[in-house]
């Protein structure tokens, strides 16, 4: 126990000294006191260097990472970095850093003074996808707060060099396709393992789904589920995700001459209108709840709008309807309240689209990218920002920056004129690539095709029945045929296969990498325009089809299922006979389906299976890929089927196993 003595505080004047200081009646002081005088001199500068040491950590001390989601319950809203913090932090983009290659760009492991470990994706001005992709990301980053989701933790761009960035949290297991099929890692030959990754995949996409409006993701694929240090997984990549979006009517009254003020309200009321269309209902959380937005420029749109021209503007619920909440820059139009209703009203140098609103099937995208970067110019902060904001003090804290408001303004146009600029000319090389992509890959196909002609022509019959049989995905044949069918066109095949080829072409892609293309031709990840082949759902690869819903996902979450249960890609064709009926793995499970073995379709290489559990699998992916889209089910389903909650509901008739010869044959008489 110790003594009060040693309790009692010290005199204030010595403190160290007096309790490092020798008691008057030792010995040893009284034998050795020069030695006991250096021991405590040098205790009191250790103390001392000890303490400064101390309190400059914790001064330094970098706040809580964002997007850390041990320690923040919410997570943080996207926060632009300085260039220079991220070329130090990658250490100057090194290729020693590098993680991987998308369509977007080249992504690198940065790691900042504090210690925080992210990953770094830089679209390089050459890049296909980038523009859209950086817009997606950061409003989708902006919004989803799942722990089953990647969090982008900011993004930044450098106007030297052309050079967007995003920055997320760093995976440090990577991407599933390249862990699962490439390095082959321990962890996920483990049953337990690999189900959970099924699990965990199945409720992210469901959590996309249950969001008001759902979000659809766009495309699911192994290439876009990452793995953390513990193998659970996140879903990654948004960059073609989309707001599902109901149908709104538009009844607009018949052209009128007005002329002058009149005819340009008009217009406004119209693209107004066509802006609330496109809005549709039901979307008051995406209204970036953490980016800071003054009040006046909060529009309330209602879920369905008749436009006047009388009026100018369209008329909006009444303030007891549930209304949508649409947060628009000051930039972007002035609002004005009107009879106890917001109004957003287009102002002279800028437009008052709801930018964030507009997919890219449905708008012109030169348009929604204005707008994207006048937010990028004015609305994200470079300090986070609490994600509750009180109205008030925003009021009072924009009355007070007034005047720090025009060199914002200023500043703002600047970034978007480069913007705008940058846009153009990627616009021409965008295009410029995409024939060269259609060329050099229909080029390609048809080498191949003639090559196998002359060589097998029995072969060549069963890989296309093969190819066109039940999937609906692959249109080898109609493309031969020259079949014009919108439901899979050679558009679809060539912009879904391009990516992938392209980049391989380069020599760049992250499947490229192991090599492993070469050996068995396979196809399974492939950063394209348009969805992924063998992943996109049939209904998705029209491209005028308006049919895109959640169930896109469902199907891609099949295909997906049935690649971690068989651990090898959707198309694998390894040139013998035997192997081209498997070659497809869609096809190849409905045929085990019909014949009762599904079995057969595990991953031989799987260690503590669950049969049951695995031909659970197998049975809710077919549920998945059925082709039309009102018979798959929900991704609630799904998970509910997965964890055993529902009884799985019967396999669709072509998937039972065929009934026994005698009873389908007829008796004859
Ligand atoms: N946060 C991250 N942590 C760790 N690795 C990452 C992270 N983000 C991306 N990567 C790695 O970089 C690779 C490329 O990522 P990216 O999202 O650009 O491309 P992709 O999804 O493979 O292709 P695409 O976008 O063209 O479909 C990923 O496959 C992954 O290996």
């Amino acid at each position: 126990m110790p003594s009060r003595a040693m309790l009692a505080p010290a005199p204030a004047t010595l403190p160290i000294v007096s309790s490092l200081a020798p008691a008057p009646l030792d010995r040893t002081t009284r034998v050795f006191p020069p030695l006991a005088a250096a021991g405590a001199g040098a205790g009191f500068s250790l103390f001392i260097t000890l303490s400064v040491c101390f309190c400059k950590f914790s001064r330094k001390r970098p706040p809580p990472p964002a997007g850390d989601d041990s320690t923040s319950p919410r997570r943080q809203p996207p926060r632009e970095f300085s260039y220079s913090t991220l070329r130090r932090a990658t250490a100057s983009f090194s290729p020693v850093n590098r993680l991987g290659q998308g369509g977007f760009g080249v992504v690198f492991r940065g790691t900042f003074s504090g210690g925080k470990n992210v990953a770094v994706k830089v679209m390089d001005s050459e890049s296909l996808q980038g523009e859209g992709e950086f817009q997606n990301e950061l409003f989708f980053a902006a919004k989803l707060d799942s722990p089953r989701v990647v969090p982008v933790i900011g993004f930044s761009h450098d106007r030297k060099r052309r050079r967007l960035l995003l920055v997320y949290q760093l995976m440090d297991n990577g991407n599933l396709q390249d862990a699962l099929l490439h390095r082959r890692c321990p962890e996920l030959m483990d049953w337990n393992r690999r189900f959970m990754v099924a699990v965990n995949i199945a409720e992210g996409i469901e959590h996309l789904h249950s969001l008001e409006p759902p979000v659809i993701h766009g495309d699911i694929k192994p290439s876009n589920v990452l793995l953390d240090k513990l193998f659970s997984a996140k879903i990654a990549d948004f960059g073609l995700a989309r707001l599902k979006l109901d149908q709104v009517e538009i009844t607009v009254a018949p052209e009128r001459d007005g002329g002058g003020e009149k005819a340009e309200d008009y217009g406004s009321a119209v693209e107004e209108a066509e802006s609330v269309m496109t809005a549709a209902t039901g979307c008051e959380d995406f209204n970036f709840g953490s980016v800071d937005h003054p009040p006046e420029s909060v529009a309330r749109v209602p879920g369905s709008v008749t436009a006047s021209p009388e009026t100018g503007v369209a008329p909006l619920a009444s303030p007891e309807t549930t209304a949508t909440v649409i947060s628009v820059s000051p930039e972007m139009g002035e609002s004005e309240k009107e009879g106890g209703n917001m109004i957003t009203r287009k102002g002279k140098e800028s437009e008052s689209k709801d930018w964030w609103w507009k997919q890219e099937s449905n708008v012109d995208r030169g348009k929604v990218k204005d707008y994207v970067m006048q937010w990028i110019g004015s609305e994200v902060k470079k300090q986070r920002v609490p994600s509750s904001i009180d109205w008030n003090e925003a009021m009072a804290a924009t009355a007070s920056s007034s005047s720090s408001s025009k060199k914002l303004e200023k500043k703002s146009s600047k970034r978007l004129d480069w913007w705008l600029s940058l846009e153009e000319e990627n616009e021409k090389k965008k295009k410029t690539k995409r024939r060269m992509v259609r060329e050099w890959w229909k080029d390609e196909y048809r080498r191949e095709l003639s090559k196998k002609k002359k060589k097998q022509k029995k072969k060549k019959k069963t890989l296309e029945s093969d190819f066109c049989s039940d999937d609906g995905s692959s249109s080898v044949s109609q493309w031969r045929r020259g079949g014009n069918s919108k439901g899979s066109s050679i558009d679809w095949w060539l912009d879904g296969l391009s990516g992938e080829r392209w980049s391989r072409a380069r020599g760049n892609s992250h499947d490229s990498v192991s090599g492993e293309i070469g050996k068995s031709c396979g196809i399974s990840s492939t950063p394209s325009m348009r969805g992924t082949v063998c992943y996109a759902a049939p209904e998705y690869c029209n491209v005028d089809s308006n049919n895109v819903s959640e169930k896109c996902d469902v199907y891609s979450y099949g295909v997906l299922l049935l690649v971690l249960v068989s651990g090898r890609r959707p198309l694998e064709m390894t040139g013998s006979a035997s192997e081209i009926q498997r070659a497809n793995l869609m096809s190849w499970a409905r045929k085990l389906a019909r014949r009762g073995k599904l079995v057969d379709l595990v991953d031989t290489k799987l260690q503590n299976v669950n049969q049951e559990q695995a031909v659970l699998c197998i049975k809710v992916a077919l549920q998945c890929l059925q082709r039309l889209p009102v018979s798959r089910p929900s991704m609630k389903e799904v998970l509910l089927m997965l964890n055993g909650e529902v009884s799985l509901p019967e396999l669709p008739t072509e998937f039972s196993p065929s009934p026994p010869l005698k009873t389908v044959r007829k008796q004859r008489r």
